[in-house]
Formats: C-alpha cells, structure tokens, sequence
C-alpha cells in the first residue's frame, strides 16, 4: 500500500495492541486484565459522553434508540475489539471455531424472512408461541425452536415463559428496506456464499461476472446484474438493501461522503451519481447542498421501483435511467461512483470508466466512494470484519475484489492515462474511502 496518498484518519496508534494480543505478553492473566482495563476505561468515556448528549444508555428494549455521538468513535471502536478479543480468548477454541462457522445463525435468520415471523407481532405486543404460529403460518414447535435460537441472537425475546415480544433488532427487521435487505441474503446470497469455493475451483482465474457461487446456486447462466435488469421484484429488493445500509448503518452514512470532499465548492455544478440506485445518495447531497444539481442513473429496473424524488428537492435531482457500460450521456462537473466499481472485475470496471470519456472536459473529478483494503490489522477489528465481508460478498455475487490503494490507482491507469489519480481519504467512522481521480484529457 502506497502511504502517500493513502490516508485513512483512523487513531491508528491505539490500535495494534488490540489486534494482536498473542505477541504482547507471556504472562497469560496480563492481557485478559489489559483488555478488561480498556473496556472499563473505554466503557465510562462513552457513558459520559451519552450523559452529555441527554441520550439513553444502549438497550435492546424497541422503545429505546441511540444514536451514538461521533466523539466516542475511537472509545466505541477500542470496546468493541477489546469485548470481543476477550470473549475469544476466554471461550474453548473448538467452540469458537463452530460459534463462528455456524449455519444454524442463518437458518433462522432465513426463517424468520420467509415467514415474516417479524411482521407478525406489533411492537410493544406480546404473542404466545401458538398465537405467533397460526399468525406466520408456521407449526408451532419449529417456530419454538427456530426462535429461542435466535433469541441468542438478540432477535425477538421471550420476557415470560412461552412468550415472544420484540427486541431493537427484531423490531428493525419490520423497516420495509431492512427486510429487504434480509430476504435479499437469505434467499439470494447465503445460497450463492455456499457455492463461491466450487466457483473458484471451477473458474480459478476469471474476470468474467457469470463465473460465481451465485451462477452456481441459482443454477443462471447470466451475470446477477443482468438477472437484476430483467427481474423487477428482485431490483427492488436489491435497491431496498442498500438503502437499508445506507440509512441503519452509520458506517455507510451518506454523511461521511459529505465530508470526504468540498462539494460546497462545486456551487450549482452538475453531479452525476452513476449506478446511483434509488437516487438515496443524490437526495442527500441534494438536502445537504443547496445549490448542487443531481442526476442519479441506473438500470431501467432500478429506476422504475425507485421512489418519487422528494418535493424539497425535486427540482435538483433527476433520477435517469442509463446503462454504465455505454457512452456516459450527461455532461457534468463531477461523476460520483458509489460501490459501484467492488461489484466488476478490473477488465469491466475499466470499461465503465472508459464509456465514461466521451463527454469529459478537463479537470472534470471522477469520485469513487468505495471500500479501500487496508493491510491486515491496521483499522479497529470489528470494522476490517465488515470490509472482508463485503470483500468476498462481492467476489460470491459479482466475480469482483474490493482493491487496495494500489490496486485503485491501477485500475484508473488501466482505463485511460488521461486519469490523473489525485487522492484516496478515508473519514474515522466511514467503512468508505474516497478515491478521487481527475479528468486531464482536452477541454
Ligand atoms: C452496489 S449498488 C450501489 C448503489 C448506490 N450507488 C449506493 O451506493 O447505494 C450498484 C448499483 O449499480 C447498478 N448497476 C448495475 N449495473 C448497471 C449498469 N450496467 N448500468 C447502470 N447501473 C448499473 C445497480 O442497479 C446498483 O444500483
């Protein structure tokens, strides 16, 4: 990784402590007493904050929501690590390893989606087990047993004995773009995961989008997007799942793209979003920027289950149906790409950038807001999960890899030489970079 222009604003000195605990110590008890240390410490920053801010301590009670303050970032990112390092050196490493492979998770998880177990229970209402089967259409003993599994999950709870109420995580499975986004890896995703090491030994080297573990589970001879082009229901679901990060993950907040880049300087310029979804990134920057003008594209599909753009902005962004692999129509100031380039290999991603040429002028910016590998251990843990995850998420659906800052830069270059590559940024909280590039071509 090259440091120069690679500059993540992550307190990285507090860091490697926590992520590798093996080499610190050879009294065995130390580092359990350290971890508990920076927990206790770590735990008080953060409730002083919460105090400050008159918010509630965290719950899993549905009544109760937090929205973490950003100046406990750091103390939450060192009690997360620290947690969950001490709950894995205290657990028997066989343990570990079935708790961390294990299926049963998403078989309930599959459950509850199918059968709409989560909808079937208001909040704030109790059912018992029979009451709650004949509402989801469930028998009565695997809804039992399904459900007291998940409970270990924190998802739904049983406040007395052969009674289900909701929990915060159960209650946000109702939210129309979280279920989405649950059926969406039930039934579309978790199938393909299954299949992406028969993909590999299948097609070991292969850029091409159509050689998957998703191929592969849904037995489809086309790339997914193609499927997504020709298949409404399953757009909308796709569409629906990442606004559903977007809006529940603070990692994915639109917020951290504002601060990633000085869009209050592009005035009334004209910003394409480019596989830009249901237009949920371009209203933001819309209600954020007052004078910026958008235009979101994306599959006919997509486009077609979007949602109206909203009045206070409609006059700014327009959501436009184009496909990216043809001649960009629009001639704008700035093209934003938003986890756009992770779902192609880098034969495709470069094609995208190549049909985006024909209307740029010089020093036009091409923003890529996506994720950027940091080298192992260098970022808080629970966070570098999250990135590894999407990682082989998007390897299982698309035939892609996240990239590196090397690997960014490369990709630019591959394109066209006429993409001078400026800078990647990474904001503390974002799971995001912000790989910028610059138009140099004639004016
Ligand atoms: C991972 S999503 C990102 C969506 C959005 N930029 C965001 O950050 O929420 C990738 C998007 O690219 C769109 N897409 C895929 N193939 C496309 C194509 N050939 N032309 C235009 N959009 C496409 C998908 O429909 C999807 O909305």
């Amino acid at each position: 990784m090259c440091a120069a222009f690679w500059s993540p604003s992550w307190d990285l000195p507090r860091f490697p402590p926590l992520l590798k605990p093996q080499f610190q110590s050879t009294i065995a008890h130390s580092r359990i007493i350290e971890l508990a240390h920076l927990i206790s410490e770590n735990t008080s920053t953060i409730e002083n904050a919460l105090v400050a801010h008159k918010l509630p301590t965290p719950s899993f009670d549905p009544a109760v929501s937090v929205t973490f303050p950003a100046d406990i970032t750091v103390a939450r990112d060192i009690v997360l690590d620290a947690t969950q390092e001490l709950h894995d050196l205290l657990i028997p490493p066989m343990n570990l390893i079935q708790r961390k492979a294990s299926y049963n998770k998403l078989a309930c998880m599959k459950a509850i989606s199918r059968y709409s177990i989560q909808n079937c229970l208001d909040v704030g209402e109790t059912k018992t087990y029979a009451e709650l089967a004949t509402a989801c259409g469930l028998s009565e003993r695997p809804l039992k047993h399904l459900l007291r599994h998940a409970m270990t999950m924190r998802i739904f709870a049983e406040p007395r004995k052969g009674v289900v109420a909701h929990t915060a995580v159960s209650q946000l499975m109702r939210n129309h773009d979280c279920k989405a986004w649950l059926e969406l890896g039930t039934e579309d995703l978790w199938p393909s995961s299954v299949k992406l090491v028969d993909a590999l030994g299948k097609w070991p080297d292969s850029e091409e989008p159509n050689h998957t573990g998703w191929n592969i589970a849904h037995n489809a001879p086309e790339p997914l997007y193609e499927r997504l082009a020709a298949d409404p229901k399953m757009a909308a679901r796709m569409g629906a799942s990442m606004s559903a990060t977007i809006t529940n993950n603070p990692a994915f907040d639109p917020v951290h793209l504002q601060r990633s880049f000085d869009w209050e300087a592009l005035g009334s310029s004209l910003v394409v979003d480019v596989g830009g979804s249901h237009g949920t990134v371009a209203i933001s920057l819309a209600e954020k920027y007052k004078n910026l003008r958008l235009i979101s594209q994306d599959l006919v599909s997509t486009i077609d289950s979007a949602a109206p753009v909203p009045g206070d902005v409609a006059d700014r962004v327009q959501l436009m149906t184009h496909d990216f692999f043809t001649p960009q129509p629009v001639e704008a100031e700035a093209y934003l790409f938003r986890q756009v380039f992770h779902n192609h290999s880098d034969k495709y991603a470069a094609l995208i950038l190549k049909a985006l040429i024909p209307p740029l002028k010089r020093g036009v910016r091409i923003l890529v807001q996506d994720a950027c590998l940091p080298d192992p251990g260098t970022i808080p843990g629970w966070r570098e999960i999250d990135i590894r995850d999407m990682d082989l998420l998007v390897k299982t659906s698309f035939n892609a890899w996240e990239r590196d800052a090397d690997e960014w830069r490369e990709l630019f270059a591959k394109a066209d030489s006429r993409f001078e590559f400026v800078r990647i940024t990474q904001p503390q909280g974002s799971a995001l970079a912000l790989i910028e590039a610059r138009w140099t071509g004639e004016a």
